[in-house]
C-alpha cells in the first residue's frame, strides 16, 4: 500500500531559549485522520513544538509539513489546511465573537455569506450565541478557548492544531466540544491537541507522543505506548514520577 501524506510531519524540530533546549530534534508523524494527542509535564516543550509545526514561531532547525506543504517555505499553503487553537491566545479583544469570526473568516478569504452562516452555527453550537453582544476582552477564559476554536474550525480545516483545548472549559462545554472534535475526525480530519489530561487523551485519541525535556520519549497508536497499562502508569513511568517531592514538605503534616 502506497505511504499516505502525514497530516503533521516534523523533523528534526530544535527550538533553544538562552542555554535551554526548549525542544531537541523532536521528529513526529501525525497519520492522516488520526486524533492525536501530545503529553508531558510543565514545561516539556509542548507549546513550543506546536507553535513551530503550525509557523507561529521560528525554528532554530527543522521544520515541519503541514500534507506535505512545509510551513516555512509554503506558509500560504500549509496555513490554509490547517487551524489552530494557540496557546495564550491574542484575540481581537474589542471585538464580539461574531465580530471577531467576521473578520478572520473574511482574512481567510471566505465568501461573507459563507462566514455569516458558520459564525451561526459555531456560536450556536458553542453555547456562545447569548455572549454575542460581548467584548472578547470580557470574556471568561474558557468562551475564549471557545472562541478560539470556533476560529480554528471557521475555514474548514483539515488539520486541527489544538493547545490545551479543554483547559478552564466547563464539564457541559467540554462534551459539546468533544462531541465536534470526534465529528471531526469521523468527517475525515485530523486533530493534533496537547493536554496534562491523561484520561482525556485515553478517551479522545487513537495517536499518542509522550514529551520529556524537550525530546519525544515515545509515540505511537494509543494502545501500543500504553501497553496493558493506564496511559498515566505509562506516562509517570516514562517522565520519572519518583520526582514529585511530595514528602519533603513536613511542615504540612499535623
Ligand atoms: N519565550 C520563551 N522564553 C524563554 N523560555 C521559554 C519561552 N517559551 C518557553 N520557554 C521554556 O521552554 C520550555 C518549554 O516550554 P513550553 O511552554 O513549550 O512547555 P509546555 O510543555 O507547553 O508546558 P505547559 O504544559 O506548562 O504549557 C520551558 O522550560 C519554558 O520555560
Amino acid at each position: 500500500m502506497p505511504q499516505q501524506t502525514p497530516a503533521l510531519e516534523i523533523r528534526a524540530l530544535t527550538k533553544r531559549f538562552g542555554d535551554k533546549v526548549a525542544v531537541d530534534a523532536v521528529d513526529l508523524d501525525v497519520p492522516p485522520g488520526s486524533f492525536f494527542g501530545l503529553v508531558g509535564q510543565n514545561g516539556a516543550g509542548k507549546t513550543t513544538t506546536l507553535s513551530m509545526a503550525v509557523g507561529l514561531l521560528r525554528p532554530d532547525g527543522g521544520g515541519a509539513r503541514i500534507f506535505g506543504a512545509d510551513v516555512w517555505a509554503a506558509p500560504t499553503q500549509a496555513k490554509a489546511l490547517v487551524g489552530v487553537l494557540p496557546d495564550g491566545l491574542a484575540m481581537p479583544e474589542r471585538l464580539t465573537g461574531r465580530e471577531a469570526l467576521t473578520y478572520l473568516g473574511l482574512l481567510r478569504g471566505l465568501p461573507k455569506d459563507v462566514v455569516a452562516r458558520r459564525a451561526d452555527e459555531l456560536l450556536d453550537v458553542l453555547e456562545l450565541d447569548t455572549a454575542e453582544r460581548t467584548l472578547i476582552i470580557e470574556y471568561s477564559t474558557g468562551m475564549r478557548k471557545k472562541i478560539g476554536l470556533a476560529t480554528a474550525l471557521l475555514h474548514a480545516p483539515r488539520l486541527l492544531v489544538l493547545d490545551e483545548p479543554f483547559e478552564a472549559v466547563d464539564p457541559v462545554s467540554a462534551a459539546t466540544i468533544k462531541t465536534i472534535l470526534r465529528g471531526f475526525v469521523a468527517g475525515g480530519g485530523s486533530i493534533v491537541l496537547s493536554s496534562h489530561v491523561m484520561a482525556l487523551v485515553e478517551q479522545l485519541c487513537d495517536h499518542v507522543a509522550v514529551v520529556d525535556a524537550g525530546r519525544v520519549v515515545a509515540a505511537g497508536p494509543l494502545d501500543d505506548v500504553r501497553g496493558a497499562q493506564s496511559l498515566e502508569d505509562t506516562f509517570v513511568g516514562l517522565v520519572g514520577g519518583e520526582r514529585t517531592g511530595v514528602k519533603e514538605l513536613s511542615w504540612l503534616s499535623r
